[in-house]
């Protein structure tokens, strides 16, 4: 499974390392949707593909969606600390971030995007203090919930698990530096996308907390 970095090494006309975006929420608050849209608007954006231990949905491209592994091989990943962070997800699969690819990237001064878990996030935090940490929410919990529902990708005990992780991610949100509520995903990508436009440097510090109507 390929998930290690560009083979050709950092692009010596890149000056500065880029800042790390990383974007977490409450499962099924759309964080999958606005980085597709993302991707779609924003092709120079890079967007990691995470490793993970859970098994393909129908659609999901190996790869493309995730680099769908074995338990042994995450455990290799993670004993040659390959990945610059994991975790066990609703009390279930591990899901981690291939370390090399971002680091290349970053080091390239390319616009890099993490899609992960609230632990993943604090772990990003903890090795890469000049992260920016970007909170996805919903408008409300009653339309996580539609939207969980409305997905039809999980069963109803599947549902009721996330729901109660759902609930201490929620609580996590000022632990971040911006928050955007995801009430339309073309505004929610729009303000993602402003996030990487505050230049490529590493900044003093990000510590203020925005609602959407606020982020630059
Ligand atoms: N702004 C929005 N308005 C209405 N529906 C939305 C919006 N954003 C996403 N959705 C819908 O909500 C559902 C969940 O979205 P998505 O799968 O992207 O969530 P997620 O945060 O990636 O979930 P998970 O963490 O469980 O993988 C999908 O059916 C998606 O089409
Ligand atoms: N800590 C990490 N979390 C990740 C990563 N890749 C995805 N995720 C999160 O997992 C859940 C469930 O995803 P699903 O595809 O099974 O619905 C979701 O919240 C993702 O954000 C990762 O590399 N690290």
């Amino acid at each position: 499974m390929p998930v290690s970095g560009d083979p050709a090494g950092p692009d010596p006309s890149a000056a500065t390392r880029s800042r790390l975006v990383v974007l977490a929420g409450p499962t099924a608050v759309g964080k999958g949707t606005v980085a597709a849209q993302v991707r779609a608007k924003r092709p120079d954006i890079w967007i990691s593909v995470s490793a993970t231990t859970r098994p393909a949905r129908p659609g999901e491209v190996d790869g493309v969606h995730y680099h769908f592994v074995s338990e042994d091989e995450f455990d290799r990943l993670v004993a040659t600390d390959g990945l610059l962070e994991w975790a066990v997800v609703h009390g279930r699969h591990r899901y981690g971030t291939p370390r090399a690819a971002v680091e290349d990237r970053l080091d390239r001064g390319e616009k890099a995007l993490l899609e992960i878990d609230l632990q993943g996030a604090r772990q990003v935090r903890e090795s890469m203090p000049d992260a920016l940490l970007c909170f996805l929410a919903p408008p409300s919990m009653g339309e996580l919930e539609r939207r969980l529902l409305g997905r039809g990708t999980e069963d109803a005990e599947e549902r009721a698990r996330r729901l109660r992780t759902a609930a201490q991610e929620m609580a996590a949100e000022g632990e971040f530096d911006v928050t955007i509520v995801n009430t339309d995903v073309r505004t929610a990508c729009r303000e993602l996308v402003a996030l990487f436009e505050g230049g490529s440097s590493r900044p003093a510090q990000t510590s203020s907390h925005h609602r959407s109507s606020e982020v630059p």
